[in-house]
């Protein structure tokens, strides 16, 4: 039988620079064959009407002249009529915008990295299940069609993961950065492990831990960090965290995971940002390696269209005598590719109206994971905020 199709309403709470990414990326057409669709009808800013009107024009926004803009994200949050809204302001915000959006019983996508530590986000997964609603961090690369593959069908035939290495740096800090910029101003929580790390520790974690067995546990034993030189309050910049993976009760490592980041060195990206997110041919940026393949992803991690696999062994032998080489290709379907996640949290949320039960909170456990080794990596290379951005 076929199935009703949906089309979420979406709110953005900011206008902001990935939301100039996002939202024309959900709203782009869709076949009609397709179930979900995006609608954007509420937008909050701090910002003028007469800026508003002009992000609309510059993103191409449809039907803008039909989108609600409030002034105020409080008021948008308790009056608005929509399905989900989108929060994308800078990281030490997302907790008491995510905590408002709960309390009007909002369904939230939030952006990465969820809130600027691990006891922030268990307090929003709690009301998010008390509250009956869905909530989602906005780490897209997990929902990417090559992200999906790898960890659906590669992981659980390329043996057991020994180790991974996973590289995330590009300079997007280049010297004439103004300090007030939210990637310079401590305040807004600058800083490469947070803003960068959370997605190399994502590729690390769906390797070590993609499986889920639940007998294993993974913690930080190295992590190290230098600043970005000149700018005052040791903003982190050169990032190195080593993850060690072993049975619950035992001391015994059964995998490690070497994790890099930068935001001045250009790691294994190409010329220029846009570019090199774009780039073709570049070097490998995440490595996993198993016992019975490695598989390498090129550079930009964050959005993998491609796998490269080496499979090891007697049973990969072909007639050449040469161990089987495999690239996997799993292009984005269309735009930016940062839709995916949309779809997954709007599926969501229509089937969590149908059941009336608790609340979900999708990618809990991997995102709770992931701001543990950032809590712990932070501890180790002495990376700290003000105490009033890390509250509960
Ligand atoms: N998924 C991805 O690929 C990416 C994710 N991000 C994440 O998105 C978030 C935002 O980053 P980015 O887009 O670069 O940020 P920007 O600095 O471009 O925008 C942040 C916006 O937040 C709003 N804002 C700022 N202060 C307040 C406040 N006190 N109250 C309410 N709104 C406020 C403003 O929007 P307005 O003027 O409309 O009020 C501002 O433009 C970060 O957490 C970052 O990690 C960033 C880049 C890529
Ligand atoms: O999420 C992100 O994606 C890529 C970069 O633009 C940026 O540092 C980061 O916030």
């Amino acid at each position: 039988m076929a199935q009703d199709k949906i089309t979420c309403r979406w709110a953005a709470l900011s206008l902001s620079s990935i939301a100039g990414v996002f939202l024309p990326d959900i709203l782009l057409p869709r076949e009609a064959s397709e179930r979900i669709s995006h609608e954007l009808v509420a937008v909050s800013t701090t910002g003028s009407k007469e800026r508003a009107a002009s992000w609309f024009n510059e993103y191409k926004i449809p039907n803008a002249d039909s989108i609600t803009l409030y002034q105020s994200w409080e008021e948008m949050l308790e009056k608005g009529e929509f399905d989900i809204v989108y929060i994308s302001t800078p990281h030490p915000l997302h907790y008491q915008h995510v905590l408002r959006a709960l309390h009007h019983k909002r369904n939230v996508l939030v952006e990465k990295p969820a809130t600027m530590n691990r006891p922030q986000y268990e307090k929003l997964v709690e009301l998010a299940v008390q509250q009956g609603v869905v909530l989602m961090e906005a780490m897209w690369t997990r929902y990417l069609p090559a992200t999906r593959y790898f960890q659906e069908e590669l992981l659980p035939k390329i043996g057991e993961v020994k180790r991974v290495y996973a590289e995330f740096s590009f300079p997007i800090v280049s010297p004439d950065l103004s300090h007030s910029s939210r990637f310079l101003d401590k305040q807004a929580g600058a800083g490469s492990l947070l803003d960068q790390g959370v997605y190399a520790l994502t590729w690390a974690d769906i390797a070590l831990n993609g499986l889920d067995e639940g007998t294993s546990t993974t913690d930080v034993v190295h992590a190290s960090s230098m600043s970005v030189p000149g700018v005052p309050n040791e903003v982190d910049d050169i990032d190195t965290v080593v993850l060690s993976k072993h049975a619950k009760g035992s001391d015994r490592q059964t995998a490690v995971g070497i994790i890099t980041t930068s935001m001045t060195l250009p790691g294994s990206s190409k010329p220029s940002f846009y570019q090199r997110l774009q780039a073709k041919r570049s070097a490998p940026a995440v490595r996993i390696e198993a016992t019975k393949a490695s598989v390498a992803v090129s550079f930009p991690p964050i959005r993998p269209e491609q796998l490269h696999v080496q499979w090891y062994g007697d049973e990969f032998v072909g007639s050449d005598g040469i161990e089987k080489e495999e690239v996997i290709d799993r292009p984005v379907e269309r735009g930016w590719g940062i839709w995916y996640q949309a779809d997954v949290i709007a599926q969501k949320v229509m089937e969590q109206r149908s059941a009336q039960g608790p609340g979900v909170v999708i990618g809990a456990e991997e995102s709770l994971r992931v701001l543990g080794y950032l809590d712990q990596a932070r501890k180790l290379s002495h990376i700290t905020y003000d105490d009033a951005l890390e509250a509960v």
